[in-house]
C-alpha cells in the first residue's frame, strides 16, 4: 500500500518537507503549481516523484495534503480543495507562519470525510524557493500542530508518525495562542530588523560610510531583514491585531530607552542590560562568535557530533584557511547553518567547489 502526499506550494518549507518524506518505502510525493515551470525545477531537483498543474489530480487517492503556500493563499486552496473529490479519511495540513485565520477557515468549511489539522513548523530562514530547499531544515526543530476540535486522536497520530520523518519535535498548541507568541518571537523581531535596516539606509543615503561600516552586529542582528516580502507582508496582515499589540508595547520599550537617556539614568540602563542578559542566557540556543569578514559561504549542516570538526579538518587539508566560524540560529535548539567566513576569496571558491564535492549544500 502506498501513502500518497500531496504538496502545494513546493519552495522552501514545502520543497524541504517533500524532500524529508521521498524515497521513503511505501511515500509517494506529489507537486502542484500552478506554473508548469515550477513543475519543470521541482522534477530536476528530484524534490518530488511527480509533479501536476492539476488540483483534482494531486489530490486525488491523497492520503496527506500539505498546503505550503503564502498565508494570504491559504484559504482560498482550502476552500478549493474542499470542493474536490478527496479521499476519505485524508488529513490536510498547512505550514501557514500564523494559525489561528486557517483553523476560523477550517472551522467555517467543515466536511466530515476528512480532517484539518494546521501545522507550522518552526524552522525556515530568510531564503526562499525551491532552490533553498534541505532535508535537514526540520532537524531537532519544533513543529507546531494545532488540529481542529473534533479531529480524532488516531488522524492527528498519523501525522505526527509522518512527520517524524522531518526529525522534527510534535508539538500541540491553540492556535490563538499560537500566533501570540510566534508573534512576539518571530513577527516582531522581522519588523524591527526591516524597520533598523532601512533607518541606516536612509542615513547611508547621505554617506556611504554607514553601510562600509556595518558589518558584525548589525548582520547578526538583521539577516531575517532579508526575508521575502510577499511571504512576511501575508504573515503580518494575518496576525495583525497581535502584531500591533505588540508594537504599541515595542514602543513603550523603546520609549523607556528615551527616559532613561534624557534622564541619564545609568543605573536604569544596565538594569535593562542584566535582565536582557538573563533571560538571554536562559534561551536554548547560543549565538557563537561575531563575524567582521569578507568572503562568506553558508552550509547546511545535520546535527551530528564532529560534523563540524570533519568540515573544519577537510578544509585545512586542502589547505584553505577560514578566518571564522559561526553556526546560525535559524531555529530552535539546533545548529543548521554553518556560516564560514574567508578573507580571501579564492579560499572562498575552492571551499565552495570543495564541500560541494563531498555533497554539502552550499550557498553563497
Ligand atoms: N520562510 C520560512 O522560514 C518559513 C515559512 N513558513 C510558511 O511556509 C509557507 C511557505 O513559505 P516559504 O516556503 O518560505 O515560501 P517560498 O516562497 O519558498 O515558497 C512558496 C511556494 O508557494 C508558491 N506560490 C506562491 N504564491 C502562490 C500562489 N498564489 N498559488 C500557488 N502557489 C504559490 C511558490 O511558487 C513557492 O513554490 C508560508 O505560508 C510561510 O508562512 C513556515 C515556516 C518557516
Ligand atoms: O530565519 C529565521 O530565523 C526565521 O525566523 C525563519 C522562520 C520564518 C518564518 C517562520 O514562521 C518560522 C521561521
Amino acid at each position: 500500500m502506498t501513502t500518497k502526499i500531496a504538496i502545494f506550494g513546493v519552495g522552501l518549507i514545502g520543497g524541504s518537507l517533500a524532500l524529508c518524506f521521498r524515497g521513503k518505502p511505501g511515500l509517494k510525493v506529489v507537486g502542484h503549481s500552478p506554473r508548469t515551470k515550477s513543475l519543470e525545477v521541482m522534477l530536476e531537483r528530484g524534490v518530488v516523484d511527480a509533479a501536476t498543474l492539476s488540483m483534482e489530480e494531486a489530490v486525488r487517492d491523497a492520503d496527506f495534503i500539505f498546503l505550503c503556500v503564502p498565508v494570504g493563499n491559504l484559504e482560498e486552496y482550502l476552500e478549493k480543495l474542499y470542493q474536490l473529490p478527496l479521499k476519505p479519511g485524508c488529513i490536510i495540513t498547512d505550514v501557514g507562519s500564523t494559525k489561528a485565520s486557517i483553523a476560523a477557515a477550517a472551522a467555517s468549511l467543515s466536511r466530515p470525510d476528512v480532517y484539518f489539522i494546521g501545522g507550522h513548523p518552526m524552522a525556515g530562514s530568510e531564503r526562499s524557493g525551491v532552490e533553498a530547499a534541505s532535508t535537514l531544515l526540520f532537524e531537532n526543530a519544533y513543529y507546531v500542530l494545532t488540529p481542529a476540535p473534533g479531529v480524532p486522536e488516531e488522524a492527528y497520530t498519523r501525522l505526527e508518525e509522518l512527520l517524524q520523518l522531518t526529525r522534527a519535535q510534535v508539538v500541540r498548541v491553540d492556535p490563538v495562542q499560537h500566533d501570540e507568541i510566534v508573534g512576539a518571537i518571530s513577527h516582531l523581531p522581522h519588523i524591527i530588523a526591516v524597520a533598523l535596516v532601512n533607518q541606516v539606509c536612509d542615513y547611508n543615503a547621505d554617506n556611504g560610510l554607514y553601510r562600509t561600516l556595518a558589518a558584525g552586529g548589525f548582520r547578526d542582528i538583521t539577516r531575517i531583514a532579508s526575508s521575502d516580502p510577499i511571504i512576511w507582508r501575508d504573515i503580518l496582515l494575518s496576525n495583525r491585531d497581535v502584531v500591533l499589540s505588540l508594537l504599541n508595547d515595542w514602543n513603550d520599550e523603546i520609549g523607556s530607552f528615551i527616559s532613561m537617556l534624557e534622564e541619564r539614568n545609568g543605573d536604569g540602563i544596565v538594569d535593562s542590560f542584566v535582565k536582557a542578559n538573563q533571560f538571554r542566557s536562559e534561551l536554548p540556543e547560543r549565538r557563537k562568535g561575531v563575524i567582521s569578514s569578507l568572503f562568506e559561504l553558508y552550509i547546511d549542516v545535520p546535527d551530528h557530533p564532529g560534523i563540524i570538526g570533519q568540515i573544519t579538518t577537510e578544509l585545512g587539508q586542502q589547505n584553505i584557511n577560514i578566518s571564522n566560524i559561526q553556526i546560525v540560529e535559524s531555529r530552535e535548539d539546533v545548529p543548521g547553518l554553518l556560516h564560514l567566513s574567508f578573507r580571501q576569496e579564492s579560499a572562498m571558491e575552492r571551499a565552495k567547489e570543495h564541500l560541494q564535492s563531498m555533497g554539502y549544500l552550499v550557498y553563497v
